[in-house]
């Protein structure tokens, strides 16, 4: 059967970027939309915010709503300490298992856990199953229609603390309308926009960090 997207994208990586090496392998695979194909990563301009946002946190603990392939995953591993932990969450059980693998390439795996399964579930399973208390960092980057209730539920299990921060790809395209203005119009929340443009295209997009205020 013909491989997919996605596992053309891992065929690129293996192919294109330095085991161990992960500034190679977002190369690679920013590389691949250019000469390829287009596909849902955050890509490069919006990647270099996340950067940013991500290194003025420095959090201990990062959750990953949307794990795709594992460019954002790899793409934050880079620039996390020994010692910090990443848990990102993928429904698509191919998706998780090509991220896996784009993981382990780059030599994050030991920072990067992939849970397999819906992100209400997973987000459910936290507390207990992970040992998880509270949550430093977010990066929203699923299905818009669960960045709301996700981040509620969230709210509601105390997994977030004094100075959390929630990132979220897509706040304008394909856009998470009921999302930006919880979390604008809430007390609990500081929020700032980050103007950028939709993953190697020229439409208009942002992420919206929102901080929780405890
Ligand atoms: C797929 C798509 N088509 C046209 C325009 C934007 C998108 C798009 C872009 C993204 O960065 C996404 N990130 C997470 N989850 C998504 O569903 C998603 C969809
Ligand atoms: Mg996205």
């Amino acid at each position: 059967s013909s491989r997919s997207k996605e596992q053309r994208i891992l065929d690129f990586v293996l192919k294109h970027a330095v085991p161990g090496d992960p500034t190679s392998v977002l190369n690679a695979i920013d590389k691949y939309f250019s000469q390829q194909e287009w596909a849902m990563n955050v890509g490069d301009e919006k990647g270099l915010i996340l950067d940013r946002v991500l290194q003025e946190a420095s959090p201990s603990l990062v959750l990953e709503l949307g794990t795709y392939c594992g460019y954002s995953a790899v793409r934050m591993a880079r620039l996390l300490k020994q010692g910090t932990q990443i848990l990102t969450v993928e429904f698509n059980r191919d998706n998780a298992d090509i991220a896996h693998q784009i993981l382990q390439f780059a030599g994050v795996k030991d920072k990067v856990q992939v849970l397999e399964g819906s992100s209400e579930e997973v987000i459910r399973q936290l507390q207990k199953k992970h040992a998880v208390d509270t949550v430093d960092f977010i990066f929203i980057d699923h299905w818009k229609d669960r960045y709301l209730p996700d981040t509620k539920l969230m709210e509601e299990l105390g997994l977030l603390r004094k100075g959390t921060v929630i990132l979220a790809d897509n706040v304008i395209f394909p856009g998470a309308p009921d999302y930006l203005q919880y979390v604008r119009s809430s007390p609990k929340y500081d929020c700032t926009y980050y103007p950028s443009h939709l993953e190697y295209l020229d439409a208009e997009d942002g992420l919206e960090k929102a901080v929780y205020k405890g």
